[in-house]
């Protein structure tokens, strides 16, 4: 759906922020999109969604440019930005001028995405707090039922409760014919959501693995393993040490946090494992 090849990307004389990005984003799948602080996510996303352009190499919908920003590519792409502005508006009015420029908006879906964060259509956008401006953007963005919904820290600013909200209204969303694409640093509001993990680093993508590959290959436990030369990477928390480890075909339950450290902490190690394991 989304092809992502040779990419670099500066913002005027700056060093590169992405540099040689190739990534391919299909249907069916939830992505998610992890590094540290600057990476370059947020870039990432909005070159995807057509508001960047590449400097050289290429970001193509349905093999169209999105740097091109054709009618009939933006209507399959809607992003939730991580900040924003909404016009002083009731919700009501402010989806009846949106939602025209996408065919498959749900007026009901929205509607009831709003009732299920505890908004209503009557609400005036500028006496919302920040994650209850939040929820109308993500319930906008879900009803637009757009083939590629790109979301940049969309749990920042939601409460608790809303947190759990979001990954069950997110779960109803997903169909075969959706791409999502969730930046974020919160990787616990992921947790059985998404089923690919990309990670940036140093301007390089240094994962872009489904989720079924990883925990195939590698081992996530508290406990220590007899065999210390499986262990990758290790680090203390409240409960113990947590391990990460090459995998011995008994699935574990895939901890995203200790993968993202491990991986930006012994990258290498942890794709050659896994190489070695799926070459095998
Ligand atoms: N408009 C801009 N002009 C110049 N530099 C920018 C601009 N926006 C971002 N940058 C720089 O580009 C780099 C990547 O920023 P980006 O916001 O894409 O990172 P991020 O991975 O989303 O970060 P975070 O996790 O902190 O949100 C950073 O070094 C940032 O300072």
């Amino acid at each position: 759906m989304l092809s992502i090849k040779k990419l670099h990307f500066a913002y005027s004389n700056s060093p590169a922020v992405l540099s040689n990005i190739n990534l391919n984003f299909s249907t069916g799948n939830i992505y998610g999109l992890f590094g540290k602080n600057g990476e370059g996510k947020s870039t990432l996303l909005k070159l995807m969604a057509g508001l960047l352009f590449p400097m050289t190499g290429s970001c193509n919908l349905h093999g169209e440019p999105t740097k091109k920003r054709q009618p009939h590519i933006l209507k399959d792409v809607f992003l939730v930005p991580e900040d924003f502005e909404l016009p002083s508006l009731r919700i009501g009015q402010f989806e009846k001028i949106n939602s025209s420029f996408y065919p498959s908006f749900s007026k009901t879906q929205f509607y009831d995405l709003l009732e299920e964060f505890g908004l209503s259509p009557s609400n005036t956008i500028s006496k919302l707090s920040f994650g209850q401006k939040k929820k109308v953007l993500i319930a906008f963005g879900i009803a637009t039922n757009t083939p590629l919904l790109l979301m940049d820290e969309p749990t920042n600013g939601l409460d608790i409760p809303s947190k759990s909200q979001f990954r069950k209204v997110m779960a109803s969303a997903v169909d075969q014919g959706k791409c999502i694409v969730i930046s974020t640093h919160q990787v616990r509001d992921l947790h059985s959501l998404i089923n690919h993990v990309v990670i940036l680093d140093d301007s390089k993508v240094c994962m872009d693995l489904p989720l079924e590959t990883i925990s195939e290959n590698l081992w996530f436990g508290m406990t220590p393993k007899k065999n210390l030369e499986d262990v990758i990477y290790t680090e203390s928390t409240l409960g113990g040490r947590a391990i990460l480890a090459r995998g011995e075909r008994d699935e574990t339950e895939i901890d995203l946090e200790l993968l993202f450290n491990g991986v930006i902490e012994a990258g290498v190690k942890i794709t050659e494992s896994i190489n070695s394991e799926t070459h095998a």
